[in-house]
C-alpha cells in the first residue's frame, strides 16, 4: 500500500528522515512510533506528497487521506459547512456517509467546530478524511489530546472503517497501549532512521525477555553483542540479575526464565538501543 525505498528528506538544519525503505501491506493498520523528532510527521508529510523527498521515493498504491496533528478543521464553520467545504474541494466524496457517520455520532451539523469537544472534532476531522473514500487514511497523533474514553471511541471509529471498506492506515502515537488492540503493523522511527517495520505478532513471536543471574550475560553478549541464534536487542542489569530484549530462539540454558514481551516493552527495547533494527532482510542486529 505504501512503499519507500531509501528515502531521505531533509531541512535547512539538517535530515529529517535517512535512507528508510519499508512497504507496507495492504489492509493493516500500521502504528508508526517514535520519539519526539523521530520524524514521524515528515514520513507522513513525504507519504502525502506535502513535501519532496531529497533523496529515495515513497509511493502510495491509491488515494491517500491526510489528518494532520493540529486537525485541519475551521472552528468558526458549522458541522455541516465543515462537509460542504470537504465536498466541493474533492473529487471522490461520500456525503451520505459522512451525514451517518455524524448522526451516529450524535455530533449535531449545526453546531460551530470551535464548540465541539476534543473528540467530537476528533471525529469530524475523521469524518471528513473518510468522505473521501482513501485507500490510506494517514492520522498523525489522531489520539493527542483526548481523553481515554475519546481515545478509545476514535480507536472503535478506525477499526469499524477497516473492517467495513477494507481500507489501509497508518497512525502515528506516542502511546503504544494505545495501539496494542487496534494496530497489525509496527512502524518504529528513532532519530529520522527507520529501526522497525513488521507485522505486530510475528515481532512479539520473534522475541523473547529473558531474566536471569548476572553472570549469564556473558553467555549470550559476545563480541557483537549477539552470540548463536540470539540477538541482543538491550540489556539491563543489577549486581544480581540481568534482563534482556533479545530476538531469536530461547537459550538453552535453564537458569534464562524467559517470556513474550508486550508491545511498549518492544518498543521500549528498540528506542532505548538505537543501534538494534528489526526490517525484513536484516538478519543482524545493529548496523
Ligand atoms: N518545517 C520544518 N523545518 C525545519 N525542521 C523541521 C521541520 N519540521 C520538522 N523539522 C525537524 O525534523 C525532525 C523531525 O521532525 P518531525 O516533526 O517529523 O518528528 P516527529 O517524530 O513527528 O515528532 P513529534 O513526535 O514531536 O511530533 C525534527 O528534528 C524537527 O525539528
Amino acid at each position: 500500500m505504501l512503499e519507500a525505498t531509501g528515502l531521505g528528506v531533509r531541512y535547512r538544519r539538517g535530515w529529517a528522515l535517512r535512507d528508510c525503505s519499508l512497504a507496507l501491506p495492504a489492509g493493516r493498520v500500521a502504528a508508526l512510533v517514535g520519539p519526539n523528532g523521530a520524524g514521524k510527521t515528515t514520513l507522513m508529510h513525504a507519504a502525502v506528497g506535502l513535501l519532496a523527498p531529497a533523496r529515495g521515493s515513497v509511493v502510495v498504491r491509491g488515494q491517500a487521506a491526510f489528518v494532520a496533528q493540529d486537525k485541519p478543521l475551521y472552528e468558526t464553520f458549522t458541522v455541516a459547512e465543515m462537509l460542504t467545504f470537504g465536498r466541493r474541494t474533492n473529487l471522490r466524496w461520500d456525503q451520505p456517509a459522512a451525514l451517518k457517520r455524524l448522526a451516529g455520532l450524535d455530533i449535531p451539523l449545526d453546531r460551530k467546530v470551535g464548540r465541539l469537544s476534543g473528540g467530537q472534532q476528533a471525529q469530524v476531522a475523521l469524518t471528513i478524511a473518510l468522505a473521501r473514500t482513501p485507500d490510506l487514511l494517514v492520522l498523525d497523533e489522531p489520539l493527542a489530546n483526548l481523553d481515554p474514553v475519546a481515545r478509545h471511541d476514535v480507536m472503535r471509529a478506525i477499526m469499524a472503517e477497516v473492517a467495513e471498506h477494507g481500507l489501509s492506515v497508518l497512525l502515528s502515537s506516542h502511546v503504544v497501549s494505545d495501539l496494542e488492540e487496534t494496530c497489525d503493523w509496527l512502524v518504529v522511527l528513532n532519530g529520522g532512521r527507520l529501526q522497525v517495520s513488521g507485522d505486530i505478532e510475528d515481532l512479539l513471536a520473534g522475541h523473547l525477555v529473558l531474566t536471569g543471574p548476572a553472570e549469564l550475560a556473558g553467555t549470550l553478549t559476545g563480541a557483537g553483542g549477539s552470540m548463536g541464534r540470539v540477538q541482543v536487542v538491550a540489556a539491563s542489569r543489577t549486581a544480581r540479575q540481568v534482563r534482556m530484549l533479545v530476538r531469536g530462539e530461547p537459550p538453552l540454558d535453564p537458569r534464562w526464565r524467559a517470556r513474550q514481551p508486550g508491545l511498549d516493552e518492544l518498543v521500549m527495547g528498540y528506542l532505548r538501543s538505537p543501534e538494534s533494527v528489526a526490517l525484513p532482510g536484516l538478519a543482524q542486529v545493529g548496523r
